[in-house]
């Protein structure tokens, strides 16, 4: 499925009650929008296509827009001005939403909050059953499900979902909302506060999802995790988007992504800090093995200077840690039509 934002504004305000009034007179009144003094924008003249099969990252400071913007994407909420499409079909028909619904799984912060049922096996269940699956194919993705997340069916299927750990709880929050079969996976913020084992269990596990061919968009306040795993990266800014690009392009510019309260991946602010120090540093994009290894060559390469080079490294790693985010100011722009003439794709080519 293929993913279309197209022009997408929204607002919080009157959101809603334009959506009653129907799209024309959604559209009459969208001329004076921009006259609304209440007209506080969450998104702004967003175009982007999620292309299928691809993983897609969403940065951006808090309240930049990533929970508005993912709501889109299964017509949970509809768009103020422009429209969401899924192959070409509008969202806001209730025909496309309701079928889209079924082949977006959108998991929400802390998922396991959403837990409800008395056992795991019918909370897994509940979404099958609802799309009025008979109950041999509600069971084959009942089990299904919970072997992709790494659980036990036997073990824990007649179990409280309350009486497990957190992890678990997530695991199976998960389980309910693979067993739906989703084309596309929407992850908000997927492992906030998870240990750091689980985090990277689940990341590992996320990782897969996507190696088996799923779309995948996450949320996340990560630049390392987002590096690692992002086909391209989406970064918003009080509701436009800022930068769109693949994760070399999109960090490349560690200045700009500052000034939207944003940090680059630590060896990437690192290797920035190298280059600036002299050192000729090929890759793109780093992680911390392919920088060491890059590193280690070139002070090999220069042996005779091996320690004013390591005196040099470890400043500038000391700078790449200490790096901070900057607070970005917040302006409103009540204009439906024209909102961000100035701001929307900073660094060169960044707009899908
Ligand atoms: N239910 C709501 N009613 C009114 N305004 C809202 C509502 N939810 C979000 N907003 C506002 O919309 C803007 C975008 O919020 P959103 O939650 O989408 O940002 P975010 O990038 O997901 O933030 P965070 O990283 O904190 O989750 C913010 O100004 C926020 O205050």
């Amino acid at each position: 499925m293929r993913l279309a934002f197209e022009a997408v504004s929204y607002s919080y305000v009157g959101g809603d009650a334009a959506k009653k009034r129907g799209r024309k007179k959604q559209r009459e009144r969208q001329a004076d929008w921009g006259n609304a003094p209440d007209a506080l924008w969450a998104l702004r003249d967003v175009s982007l296509t999620v292309e299928p099969g691809e993983f897609l990252g969403v940065a951006g400071h808090t309240g930049s827009g990533k929970s508005t913007l993912i709501q889109h994407m299964n017509g949970l909420v509809h768009p103020t001005c422009g429209r969401v499409t899924a192959d070409g079909a509008d969202l806001a028909e209730k025909e496309v939403a309701s079928r889209v619904r079924s082949q977006v799984g959108l998991v929400f912060q802390y998922p396991e909050n959403q837990l409800f049922a008395n056992t795991v096996y019918d909370d897994v269940a509940f979404g099958p059953r609802n799309m009025k699956l008979d109950e041999a194919e509600v069971d084959r993705r009942v089990r299904e499900a919970m072997e992709l997340v790494g659980l036990d069916l036997d073990a824990i299927g007649e179990r409280s979902p309350f009486d497990l750990s957190g992890g678990q709880q997530r695991r199976v929050a998960f389980a309910g909302v693979l067993a739906m079969e989703p084309e596309l996976l929407v992850l908000d913020e997927p492992v906030a506060g998870l240990d750091p084992l689980s985090r990277a269990d689940f990341l590992a596990l996320i990782a897969r999802f996507h190696a088996r061919g799923m779309t995948v968009v996450m949320v996340s306040h990560s630049m390392e995790d987002l590096a690692a795993l992002s086909d391209r990266i989406l970064v918003l800014s009080e509701g436009r988007v800022f930068a769109l690009g693949t994760p070399a392009q999109v960090f490349a510019d560690a200045a700009s992504l500052k000034a939207v309260g944003l940090g680059a991946p630590a060896p990437q602010a690192f290797a920035s800090s190298l280059r600036d120090a002299g050192f000729s540093l090929p890759r793109e994009l780093y992680d911390e093995t392919s920088l060491a290894v890059d590193l280690a060559a070139q002070l090999a390469a220069s042996a005779p200077n091996a320690d004013g080079a390591a005196a040099v490294a470890a400043e500038a790693a000391a700078e790449a840690e200490s790096a901070g985010e900057a607070e970005t100011a917040s302006t409103e722009d009540a204009s439906c039509g024209a909102p961000n003439a100035d701001a929307s794709t900073r660094a060169g080519d960044r707009r899908g």
